[in-house]
């Protein structure tokens, strides 16, 4: 574990930059990237001036304990008493920034919060450059490098995950019985993918592809998770709080005649608004005590993306004062989008039925920075990239009149989100 006790005294800068032009993941060079994008708009980092991964908790600690991200908050707070912060841009993602990804279960490794040496930041017209140094630096863009052309991904060899498909459809018809005979309400279960490149995978490859095709997600790349989620756990900026629910999913139509008629039937299905229903409920309830107001629509919205369409609910807050971002962070994680209802007894069959380590796949991922705004997106639509293999997750959520072949035909429309960004189909 790092030293949580002597946090280094770190010199930040952060200056205006004039040069917009291009995508940001051309900036980055190869290796380590840090990212957080959606559209044209977002924050890249690499290097590393300081690193927190909090340890894994003890087996058998309750599976809605949150100390990791207590620990990374209080982290945070250290390396902030002891920064030399000079911000001439003052925005969200400007001065002192950590990315960071936080395990779904506390029982995982994997946590990590990451502050860059160098990020690259851009927010509708303005673009900026933060350096994160031990020296103060005279020239901040002297730290930008010409980055190199990213290497294309080659051929893949696929491997099924920890379950076949028929065992994982039964034990999605195991949590149908059990739902039906009253243990639960609700479970999202989860399963995964293996793809082997025969070199190391150059994630810049998949954060331009995705970015591009899901201009309305977050793409994101932080300490090996590599994804695009439609899912904000939360955005806070001041005193405002915003999430973006998302549960019950359809597939997209041939023509857009289908694709609406797909949409009105999932509107108008028990199962889908029940599903809904559970995860916006389990939202209210954690963000109820943290708000001085709070905005939850009384119906969902359709969203859609390129490759399937949900149910979303946008609420929003006004914190009530001095609840941080991480503070709600760690009340919202899991939601029932992730986890179930009741979030205990669901997680603790999501961790004996899936017969796998669910690491930060649906964990939140983001950035905080030093004023305390922050993104967290819930990591869906994703794989852990570590050199030449990637380990791709998909889940649904499971009530009592789930199917477990549509479930797993929707879990396969949620892995394409990634297969197609390791091996682009249009080449
Ligand atoms: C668990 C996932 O999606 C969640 C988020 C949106 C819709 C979901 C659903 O319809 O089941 C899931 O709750 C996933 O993408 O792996």
């Amino acid at each position: 574990m790092n030293a949580v006790l002597s946090p280094p005294k770190l010199f930040v800068r952060t200056v205006p930059l004039r040069d917009r032009a291009g995508s940001l993941v051309r900036r980055l060079p190869e290796g380590a990237a840090l990212a957080w994008l959606s559209g044209d708009d977002g924050i890249v980092g690499w290097g590393e001036a300081a690193r927190l991964e909090p340890e894994a908790a003890p087996a058998g600690t309750p599976p809605t304990d949150n100390s990791r991200i207590a620990q990374a908050a209080r982290w945070f707070t250290g390396l902030l008493e002891h920064a030399e912060v000079e911000d001439e841009v003052g925005l969200p993602g400007t001065g002192l920034v950590t990315f960071g990804t936080f395990t779904f279960a506390p029982t995982s490794p994997g946590s990590a919060l990451v502050v860059p040496r160098v990020l690259v930041g851009r927010r509708g017209d303005r673009a900026w450059l933060t350096t994160v140094t031990d020296e103060p630096v005279e020239h901040p863009e002297e730290l930008l490098r010409p980055a190199t052309e990213p290497r294309p991904v080659g051929p893949l060899e696929w491997r099924p995950g920890s379950l076949t498909r028929q065992e994982w459809m039964d034990a999605v018809a195991g949590t149908v019985g059990r739902i039906r005979a009253g243990e639960l309400e609700k479970a999202v279960l989860a399963r995964d993918a293996i793809a082997r490149a025969q070199s190391p995978v150059d994630v810049r490859v998949l954060l331009e592809r995705l970015r591009t095709r899901f201009p309305s997600c977050f793409t994101f790349s932080v300490a090996g998770m590599v994804g695009a989620t439609p899912e904000l756990l939360l955005r806070r900026e001041g005193d405002q709080l915003t999430s973006l629910v998302l549960a019950g999913t359809r597939p997209r139509g041939e023509d857009a005649e289908s694709d609406r008629r797909l949409g009105q039937e999932m509107m108008a299905s028990a199962k889908d608004v029940e599903e809904h229903g559970l995860a916006v409920d389990s939202l209210r309830a954690a963000l109820e005590p943290l708000a001085a107001e709070l905005a939850v629509p009384a119906w969902p919205h359709l969203l859609g993306l390129a490759n399937v369409q949900h149910l979303a609910t946008r609420v929003h807050a006004r914190l009530a004062p001095g609840v941080s971002a991480l503070d709600a962070v760690a009340a919202l994680h899991p939601t029932a989008a992730v986890g179930g209802t009741p979030t205990e007894t669901a997680m603790r069959l999501i961790g004996e039925v899936e017969g796998m380590d669910r690491g930060g796949y649906t964990g939140p991922v983001g950035w905080l920075d030093g004023a305390g705004n922050s993104e967290w997106g819930i990591a869906l639509r994703c794989a852990r990239v570590d050199g030449s293999s990637a380990r791709l997750y998909a889940g649904g959520g499971i009530v009592a009149g789930s199917d477990p072949a549509a479930e797993a035909a929707e879990t396969e429309s949620k892995f394409r989100v990634m297969r197609e960004a390791l091996a682009d189909p249009r080449g």
